[in-house]
């Protein structure tokens, strides 16, 4: 395995006639973590790690593996595994596929079935990749960026199309690549698909840094909540209307956007409803993202509904 070198990107921008998709954006993403590169649709996600994989051009700044452009690179599929525009011929097998590119690359062929067996292809070596569903072409693309067994990992949406045992099976596996020493860089429009696999996260939005670091840091921002219990929901549903409190249901409560429990079971007292539940509740992650990136998707965070669970978690 090649070593893992960070990835840095310093005052990248990058405009397409008017529209600027990328706007002097800097981070650094480490080896031996995953991190997530995250932001809504339209953020310039793609456009970070079409510049970065050399397929087009900055209009100012830099993107590059421990200081190298990916064209300078002397061996770019053994120090960088990508699969942004690997292009899958459906009449050909995912061996045949893995195969050519091999052989283009100058690794040796004894890869092809040592990567279809690590992303657990193997038993469909030798099918058309014409029949693939969505899912073992993920795994498809994820083999090709193996190929070459590098340091350095970028993948683009690699959760998406996958079932719910694929989506279990890549986290591990991101992060075993990464105990490895491996750089691994996973780009998702969802935090929650990704919250469990990454260590580190890279947010952007409209093209611009909101905020990069360790996953945890992200719980800092979003206020914190009460979540409010009564046998009678409907009188405190009442109460909190009369005192002006916005909240959502939540199992047997409510969620107030409050952060003081002592308000809430003010409004409650003023209603004249016993409660049988009272507590303040941390942000959720995925409210901590959306209140990062809230204003910057232009398109919109389809999809960023956080699943709750007891206690106002988010899982
Ligand atoms: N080749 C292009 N020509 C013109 N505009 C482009 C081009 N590629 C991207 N854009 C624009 O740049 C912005 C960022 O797009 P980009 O695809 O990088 O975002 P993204 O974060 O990857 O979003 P998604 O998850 O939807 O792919 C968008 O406004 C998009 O329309």
């Amino acid at each position: 395995m090649a070593a893992g070198i960070p990835i840095e990107v310093t005052g990248l921008s990058k405009r397409f006639g008017p529209v600027t998709a990328v706007d002097d954006l800097s981070f650094t993403v480490q080896p031996g973590r995953v991190t997530g590169f995250l932001g809504p649709n339209g953020a310039g996600k793609t456009t970070t790690l079409r510049v970065l994989l050399g397929l087009v051009r900055a209009s100012s700044g830099t993107a590059t593996f421990g200081g190298t452009r990916y064209r300078d690179l002397a061996r770019p599929l053994e120090t960088v595994g990508a699969a942004l525009d690997a292009n899958f011929h459906p009449g050909r097998s995912a061996k045949q596929h893995l195969a050519v590119y091999a052989t283009a690359a100058g690794i040796p062929k004894s890869r092809v079935p040592a990567v279809l067996t690590m992303v657990g292809l193997s038993e469909f070596a030798g099918r058309r990749v014409g029949g693939f569903s969505l899912g073992m072409r993920q795994r498809l693309s994820l083999a090709y960026t193996l190929l070459g067994d590098p340091g350095v990992l970028v993948l683009d949406e690699p959760i998406n199309g996958l079932d719910p045992e694929g989506i279990r099976w890549i986290r591990g596996f991101l992060q075993s690549l990464a105990k490895e020493g491996r750089t691994v860089l996973v780009s998702s429009h969802l935090l929650s698909e990704v919250q469990q696999s990454v260590d580190d996260v890279v947010i952007i939005s409209r093209g611009r840094l909101v905020r990069s670091g360790p996953l945890s840091t992200l719980q800092i921002g979003a206020a914190p909540r009460t979540v409010v219990e009564s046998p009678d929901p409907h009188r405190l549903a009442a109460a909190l209307d009369q005192a002006g409190l916005e909240y959502t249901e939540e199992g047997a409560g409510f969620i107030v956007e409050e952060p003081d429990p002592g308000r809430v079971g003010h409004a409650a007292f003023v209603g004249g409803v016993e409660l049988s539940a009272l507590h303040q509740v941390a942000a959720g992650l995925e409210d901590s993202f959306l209140s990062l990136v809230g204003d910057g998707g232009s398109e919109g965070t389809p999809g960023l509904e956080p699943v709750r669970v007891g206690g106002g978690e988010v899982r």
